[in-house]
């Protein structure tokens, strides 16, 4: 294959713009449908040149949005002074600046949210938050660093930094968590502030997977946050799910689930319940309590004149 690894293949571009449309497409539908918001989608576009985002027309974006006919995106493209086959990423400094001053207007309620998912052990919070980031990528989820060895499968940095006791001890000395807990009597973890600031910073929700003891430090620090409990549909379940999961001894069972106890009682606690029967249901329930936060929150900020 070498010989001809200089030479044109027009049936590979073929398929990668068959691809590339199909990746573009993949955008319309999440933005018609809701599931990303138009100033995700610019500010992607505008931090990725190459990406779907980027190489969107912006008259097929604004088409996409709800309300949006060809005479009312005609009329916008107008406005701002954007060229007809224009794309999102092509944009200049000062078409940028017109675009997200119009977004103000049409999308004024996105002010981007912490939101928590907290639970007892093996309930499924890693299983749906994965879901989550699959297919809602415009919500950022946080690694945290644990002192806990990695399970098989685990990938560091992706499932979790995993961190020594010392280099623990260096990160809560250098102010580095938002928070942490020792969880189940037995190995600390911890949510890195850096890293959720920058998302929060870029306009991004950011969703924390974390202990009990996490999530009451979050709501202290940060009043705003919206704290989800993710429950099972029965204890017996639990007990299946933790058992069927396979990684721990167990002694390592017993002691998960009297923690497991503790966290049920906690309930009340936090701003909603959702059960996860099924993962890609309790998912999107997931989802669209953080879209309604995002957008609650806008409402307020409309509503007192900011
Ligand atoms: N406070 C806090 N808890 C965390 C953090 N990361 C993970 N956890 C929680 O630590 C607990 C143990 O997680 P893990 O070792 O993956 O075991 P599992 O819950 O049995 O899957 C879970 O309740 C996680 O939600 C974090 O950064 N801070
Ligand atoms: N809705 C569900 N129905 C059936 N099994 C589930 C469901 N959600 C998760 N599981 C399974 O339960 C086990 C524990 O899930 P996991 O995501 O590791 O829990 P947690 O992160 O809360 O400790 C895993 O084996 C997972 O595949």
């Amino acid at each position: 294959m070498t010989a001809g690894a200089a030479m044109p293949d027009p049936a590979a571009a073929g398929r990668a713009a068959i691809e590339a449309r199909r990746a573009r497409a993949a955008v319309k539908r999440a933005l018609g449908a809701g599931q990303r918001g138009p100033r995700d989608v610019a500010e992607r576009a505008w931090q990725e040149p190459g990406s779907p985002e980027a190489l969107l027309r912006f008259s097929e974006y604004a088409a996409s949005l709800r309300g949006f006919g060809p005479t009312r995106v005609e009329r916008l493209m107008a406005d701002l002074g954007i060229a007809t086959g224009k794309r999102l990423g092509a944009l200049g400094n000062l078409q940028r600046e017109r675009v997200r001053g119009w977004l103000d207007d049409v999308d004024p309620s996105r002010r981007p949210r912490l939101i928590v998912l907290a639970g007892p052990t093996a309930v499924g919070k890693g299983t749906v938050a994965q879901y989550v980031r699959e297919h809602f990528p415009q919500i950022r989820q946080s690694v945290s660093a644990t002192t806990r060895a990695a399970r098989p499968g685990e990938i560091d940095g992706v499932h979790y930094a995993f961190v020594s006791d010392a280099d623990f001890d260096r990160m809560i000395e250098e102010r580095e968590f938002l928070e942490w807990a020792t969880v189940h009597n037995q190995s600390r973890y911890g949510t890195p502030r850096s890293s959720v600031q920058a998302a929060l910073d870029e306009g991004s929700s950011v969703l924390l997977e974390i202990d009990l003891q996490g999530a009451r430090q979050v709501r202290e620090s940060f009043p705003d946050a919206v704290l989800l409990f993710l429950a099972p549909p029965s204890w017996d379940e639990l007990v299946r799910r933790l058992v069927g999961r396979g990684t721990e001894t167990a002694s390592e069972r017993e002691r998960r689930l009297e923690t497991a106890k503790v966290e049920l009682a906690s309930q009340p606690e936090f701003d909603a319940t959702i059960v996860n029967a099924d993962v890609a249901e309790a998912a999107h329930q997931v989802v669209e309590r953080i879209l309604a936060a995002e957008a609650d929150d806008g409402a307020a900020r409309t509503r007192s004149g900011h």
